[in-house]
């Protein structure tokens, strides 16, 4: 077997363990990588809702970032939420320096909740320093709007657009989710410089959701140093949580959106 992949988190925090960097970890584990971690904010929420953010100073996220990455580099990382353009700044310059093989952003804004999680003001930020310094972008439909200043898409015609268009702004690859959209699949659209192809699959009747897209975007963190591209890894990834939103049925986690479950094995 080939050697463990040793893959970073950087996101802010979720106490029920559903999403954030707790989602991260369990999805790293779950799929046989190294999971590891900087913290750039303590978010006290759960299933119903977010009730208040601490964010980390800027420098003492990239002091974890040094610290970390000077005696374990990672294979591939995971970008969540970063709270604020300084954060955005200081995970920008650590890419520049340490230049892991694979960086995967997920632009979280807003929780499934409702609650802004990365203020409008700091969107610029995301769009003008970090879009151009990771190989895939995941943004949810509403995600993909505010980054090109555009209503977000209704269909998936306006979904291969919108995908066309980020990827102009300087985004490598694209992976633009269709959770937000209606219909018996969920579709997602991958945009590559070899072109656009849709990945499809059953939309799962639950209301446990929480943490899909952290699920997601970790899991192809996790999985791509195992496969030749992106696309395989993006495929495998979907699978993956596709079975982590059915495992979700036997699990009863708090009063609103409950989690994904990362099942793998009982011992
Ligand atoms: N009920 C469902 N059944 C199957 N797949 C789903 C379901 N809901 C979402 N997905 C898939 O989950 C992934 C995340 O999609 P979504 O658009 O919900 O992301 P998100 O809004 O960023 O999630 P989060 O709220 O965690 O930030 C996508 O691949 C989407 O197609
Ligand atoms: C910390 C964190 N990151 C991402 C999400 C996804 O919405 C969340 N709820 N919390």
């Amino acid at each position: 077997m080939s050697a463990v992949p040793k893959v970073l988190s950087i996101a802010g925090t979720d106490p029920s363990g559903g999403a954030g960097i707790q989602a991260d970890l369990k999805t790293f584990s779950a799929l046989g990588a190294y999971g590891m971690t900087v913290v750039t904010a303590l978010v006290a929420q759960t299933t119903t809702g977010v009730t208040g953010i601490h964010e980390v100073p800027a420098e003492f996220a990239a002091q974890q970032l040094d610290t970390l990455l000077t005696d374990v580099p990672a294979d591939a990382v995971k970008i969540g939420m970063l709270g604020n353009a300084a954060l955005i700044k200081a995970v920008a310059a650590a890419l520049d320096i340490y230049k892991p093989a694979y960086v995967v952003l997920d632009p979280v804004m807003v929780a499934k909740s409702g609650d802004r999680l990365l203020p409008a003001d700091a969107v610029a930020a995301l769009r003008e320093t970090l879009l151009p310094r990771v190989d895939l972008i995941t943004p949810n439909l509403p995600e993909a709007a505010d980054l090109l200043g555009e209503e977000p898409a209704a269909s998936l015609a306006d979904m291969h657009g919108q995908a066309q268009r980020l990827r102009a702004l300087g985004a490598r690859q694209v992976l633009l989710k269709g959770g937000h959209l209606d219909g018996d699949t969920c579709v997602d659209v991958l945009a590559t410089p070899d072109g656009t192809v849709e990945l499809s699959a059953p939309r799962i009747e639950t209301t446990n959701t929480h943490g899909t897209g952290c699920t997601l975007s970790s899991a192809i963190a996790a999985l791509r140093p195992r496969h030749d591209g992106w696309e395989g890894a993006v495929r495998a990834a979907k699978a993956y949580l596709t079975e982590a939103l059915r495992a979700a049925d036997s699990l009863h986690v708090g009063h609103g959106h409950g989690p994904v479950h990362h099942f793998h094995a009982i011992w």
